[in-house]
């Protein structure tokens, strides 16, 4: 039995995994921390899980770093300047491992890994985010590094920048710049949690899509990254991909 806690726990996604960890065989809840508890229930378990918010989480990290437990971290915002932070904490600190998943379903992970080997072959490329309007951040993190990834490919293929002739536009009609990547985010009701990476060529346009239609749809990577955080060969992992092979 793996003995997991949950910080956010009775957030969207925190209630989610606790369910989860709960209907697991060989995966024990030892404690459910929220806004305004003690963190030291924590202690008990072996992997934390994170799903707070990206204004807070990197305190919780910080925390678990110097508790020396293995953490799976879900809660957005994590650019290479916080993921560099959390590798000078871990030299500081030996012990647990970090794995920080900017999108645990298994189809949004496959979209972003397709998006990163499409990127070279077309001219332009840009993402649009849709999610429920209860998001806190904008750009989403998926959409973030799915930028980043695209950003990688496209420089190490020699690829130019998108074309656009814009000229004159309302502030935030073409989006947010994201390592040259344009990105839109739509907030409205009645969504959870959708991206579409629109590719074009000559004469044609390659559209993925992913739409998480509800928040179960996490828990399988969610659980397959508790499972296998503390074997993993490095101490900071960004992303499940090395997890399902890819
Ligand atoms: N990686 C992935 O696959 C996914 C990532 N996410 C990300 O997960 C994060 C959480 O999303 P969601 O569950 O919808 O958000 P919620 O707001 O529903 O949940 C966050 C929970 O964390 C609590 N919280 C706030 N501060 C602390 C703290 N210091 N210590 C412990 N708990 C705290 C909140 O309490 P209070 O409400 O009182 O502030 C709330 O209960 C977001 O960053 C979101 O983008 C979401 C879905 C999938
Ligand atoms: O807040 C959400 O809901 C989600 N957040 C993550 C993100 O910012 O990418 C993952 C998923 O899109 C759901």
């Amino acid at each position: 039995m793996i003995k997991v806690g949950v910080l956010g726990a009775r957030g969207r996604m925190g209630a989610e995994v606790c369910r989860a960890v709960e209907g697991a065989d060989d995966l024990e809840l030892v404690a459910a921390v929220d806004q305004g508890d003690a963190r030291e229930a924590l202690t008990a378990a072996e992997v934390v899980v994170d799903f707070t918010h990206p204004g807070v989480v990197m305190d919780n990290l910080r925390w678990c770093v110097e508790q020396g437990l293995h953490t799976v971290v879900g809660t957005s915002g994590f650019g290479p300047e916080r993921v560099a932070e959390v590798r000078s904490w871990q030299e500081a600190h030996p012990g647990g491992n970090v794995l920080i998943g900017p999108n645990f379903g298994i189809g949004a992970v496959l979209m972003m890994d397709f998006a990163r080997r499409a990127a070279p072959f077309f001219e332009s490329v840009e993402i649009v985010e849709l999610h429920h309007p209860n998001k806190a951040d904008a750009p989403s993190g998926t959409a973030h590094r799915t930028a980043e990834l695209i950003a990688e490919a496209r420089a190490a293929a020699g690829a130019g920048p998108s074309p656009d002739a814009t000229t004159s536009e309302l502030d935030g009609a073409r989006g947010a710049d994201v390592e040259g990547v344009r990105v839109h985010a739509v907030r409205l009701a009645g969504l959870i949690a959708h991206q579409e990476v629109l590719l074009g060529g000559h004469g044609e346009v390659f559209t993925l899509r992913h739409d998480s239609m509800n928040r179960e749809s996490f828990m399988p990577g969610v659980l397959l990254a508790v499972r296998r955080v503390a074997g993993l060969p490095d101490r900071l992992t960004v992303g499940i991909e090395s997890l399902l092979g890819l």
